[in-house]
């Protein structure tokens, strides 16, 4: 079935960039900032791989790691076009990548996000089998004026011909303990009136209030949706919110108990929209195939299921409708 799976053409919809960087990728980038790798590199790899206590601040320490070789635009480039490559490798036929633009010694913020989006227009020439969309991100984390100020680069990269069809929409991300929603609606509200769509953390940690709150105020597709139940479940399924299951990923930061236990069954036995989504494989050490491999095998899908779910996230990015139309005959073409 793996290698069934791998071979089908796939799309992922959650994806951090330097979540998504392969161990692989971070020693080539580390050629290229360090020179040469030595044995601490071997040290870091090792400490990047293990997760000790399984808890969601482990893993928000490990994107320093990431966040160190991708700080000159060179590894910028070279990381987003790696990635790329990696899930074009791995059959992902559409792929909506999302990071939060940084200024280091060597960029601003600016520059972060013009190269990723040159990165993007260069892959496309590179690996034209994948069709790679851009949601930048706000980190929850960082404040309204950080989030600000990405979204005014937004705006103008919006009115620039070589990128406005590669940003697609607005993702709300960053460690869920820290920051509140209720400060981002404003411009939140903003971006849809800028015709871009919503991809929002929500429920990935305990907090009903905040939930109720993100629901009510709508979003296009929900990330993680791990802790809304009860009258939140209701309203999440009323306004047919797709979710992205992120399955290794909750399970290795803690929120999840085990695969088992994976609210992706609770949701696709309802019949609500829900996609399988890799979130950061190089710090879960996965990728798409092995995380709908997980699904397949935790809940006893059906092949009908597994076209279902990656029908589902074609049908629930945010591709223009000829894009999602050439996709799906994809698909379709693989499953007859
Ligand atoms: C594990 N669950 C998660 N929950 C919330 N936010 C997450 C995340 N995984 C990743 N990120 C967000 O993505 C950033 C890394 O990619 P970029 O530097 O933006 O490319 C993290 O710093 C965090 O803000
Ligand atoms: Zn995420």
């Amino acid at each position: 079935m793996e290698d069934f799976i791998k071979k089908c053409p796939k799309v992922e919809l959650h994806a951090h960039l330097n979540g998504s960087l392969s161990i692989e990728t971070l020693q080539k980038l580390a050629i290229i900032k360090y020179g040469k790798s030595n044995s601490r590199f071997k040290e870091l790899c090792d400490d990047f791989r293990n997760f000790e206590d399984h808890s969601m601040s482990e893993c928000f320490q490990k994107f320093k790691f990431a966040h160190e070789l991708t700080s000159t635009l060179e590894c910028l480039r070279e990381a987003t076009l790696l990635a790329i490559k990696e899930f074009s490798e791995d059959n992902v036929v559409y792929l909506e990548l999302r990071t939060t633009p940084k200024s280091t010694e060597e960029m601003s913020k600016r520059d972060y996000l013009e190269n990723v989006l040159l990165a993007i227009k260069k892959a496309s020439e590179d690996y034209p089998n994948i069709l790679v969309k851009l949601l930048p991100s706000i980190d929850r984390s960082q404040g309204l004026d950080s989030a600000e100020e990405m979204f005014s680069l937004v705006l103008d990269f919006l009115e620039d011909d070589r990128f406005k069809d590669i940003i697609k929409g607005i993702d709300l991300s960053g460690n869920p303990t820290v920051g509140n929603f209720g400060v981002y609606k404003n411009l939140l509200v903003r971006a849809r009136e800028a015709s871009l769509k919503l991809a929002l953390h929500c429920g990935e940690v305990e907090n009903p209030s905040e939930i109720t709150e993100m629901i009510e105020f709508g979003m296009d597709r929900c990330g993680h949706g791990t802790f809304i139940s009860g009258e939140n479940f209701e309203l999440l399924k009323e306004k047919k919110i797709p979710v992205e299951c992120c399955l290794s990923s909750n399970v290795v930061c803690g929120t999840v108990k085990n695969f088992n236990e994976h609210h992706f069954k609770r949701l696709l036995d309802a019949n609500h929209p829900v996609v399988i989504c890799t979130d950061d494989l190089g710090i879960f050490n996965s990728n798409l195939s092995s995380e709908l491999t997980i699904a397949f095998n935790t809940f006893s899908l059906t092949i009908d299921d597994l076209r279902k779910v990656i029908t589902n996230a074609v049908n629930c990015s945010f591709a223009a409708e000829e894009d999602k139309s050439d996709i799906l005959k994809k698909i379709e073409a693989f499953f007859i």
